[in-house]
């Protein structure tokens, strides 16, 4: 489990977040939502140790992420930012960064960091481009290789901002699926996404945020049915049964 404790974070001395209690479970799916700059972004950089904050501490499996070595801290803990430029590398060569934590100096891979390198581009579906260079590909391409860095760098903790915004409805399905089974591989998956369907859908837990603190944390059903995404957004939200497995779809108007 890591569990953020006391969190507060900011820039420049200005608090972001604040008491922020918040602990993410192997094995399930959260989503966190919330209006534009209300602090999700920076509480995913906070947890993953990009970002200090000026109080509280965050506790993996019952130690504190700021005394763990680094190295050792990037194989149980990984951090896919939304924002990312297109290095001037060949996609196997970025997939394998995924594998860095593991590998010693000087950063020969061996077998098993080609091996999962390997299946995590037959996984994507990306084993075509392999030797393409990452600029040559379309964002959703790209998308899917930076996915499939975070799958060979295979950590228990999994923070993705936004991994489905800029991607058509089939990129979108495609990578929703990848998490789901990330979870079924019995990872804890994080994610920032403005998708209110897709958040109450696939999640175990929902986190909706507003101006830097947790209005609530529970089931997507608990999250609906509070009515504080109708608060928060200034939206009607509606629940449907769509499918025959009696999964639940949300239709949103104003
Ligand atoms: N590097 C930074 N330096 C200073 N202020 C920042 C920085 N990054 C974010 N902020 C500020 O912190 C606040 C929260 O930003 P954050 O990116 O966490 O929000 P968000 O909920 O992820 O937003 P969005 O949905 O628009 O991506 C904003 O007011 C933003 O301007």
């Amino acid at each position: 489990m890591i569990k953020l404790k006391d969190i507060t974070a900011g820039y420049n001395g200005i608090e972001v977040i604040k008491n922020i209690n918040i602990s993410f479970e192997k094995g399930s799916i959260t989503s966190i939502i919330g209006k534009n700059g209300c602090g999700k972004t920076t509480l995913l950089k906070t947890a993953s140790k990009l970002l200090k904050p000026f109080s509280g501490d965050i506790i993996l499996n019952g130690e504190s992420i700021y005394n763990i070595p680094e190295k050792k801290l990037a194989r149980k803990v990984s951090f896919l930012p939304q924002m990312r430029n297109a290095p001037n590398i060949s996609v196997y060569n970025l997939v394998m960064h995924g594998r860095f934590p593991y590998l010693g100096f000087p950063r020969i891979p061996q077998a098993e960091d080609r091996a999962m390198v390997e299946r995590a581009m037959k996984k994507l579906g990306i084993k075509k481009y392999k030797d393409k260079k990452l600029r040559e590909l379309s964002g959703g391409e790209r998308q899917k290789v930076y996915i499939g860095m975070v799958l060979a760098q295979d950590t228990d903790y999994i923070f993705l901002d936004e991994p489905t915004t800029y991607l058509d409805i089939n990129h979108q399905l495609e990578i929703l699926d990848i998490i789901k089974e990330l979870k079924r591989m019995g990872k804890a998956v994080i994610m920032v996404i403005h998708d209110l369907n897709s958040a109450l859908s696939i999640s175990d837990k929902v986190c909706l945020m507003d101006r830097g603190e947790i209005v609530i944390f529970d089931s997507p059903k608990a999250v609906y049915s509070s009515k504080e995404i109708e608060r928060v957004f200034q939206v009607k939200c509606e629940e449907v049964n769509m499918d025959k497995k009696g999964q639940s779809q949300y239709i949103f108007s104003i």
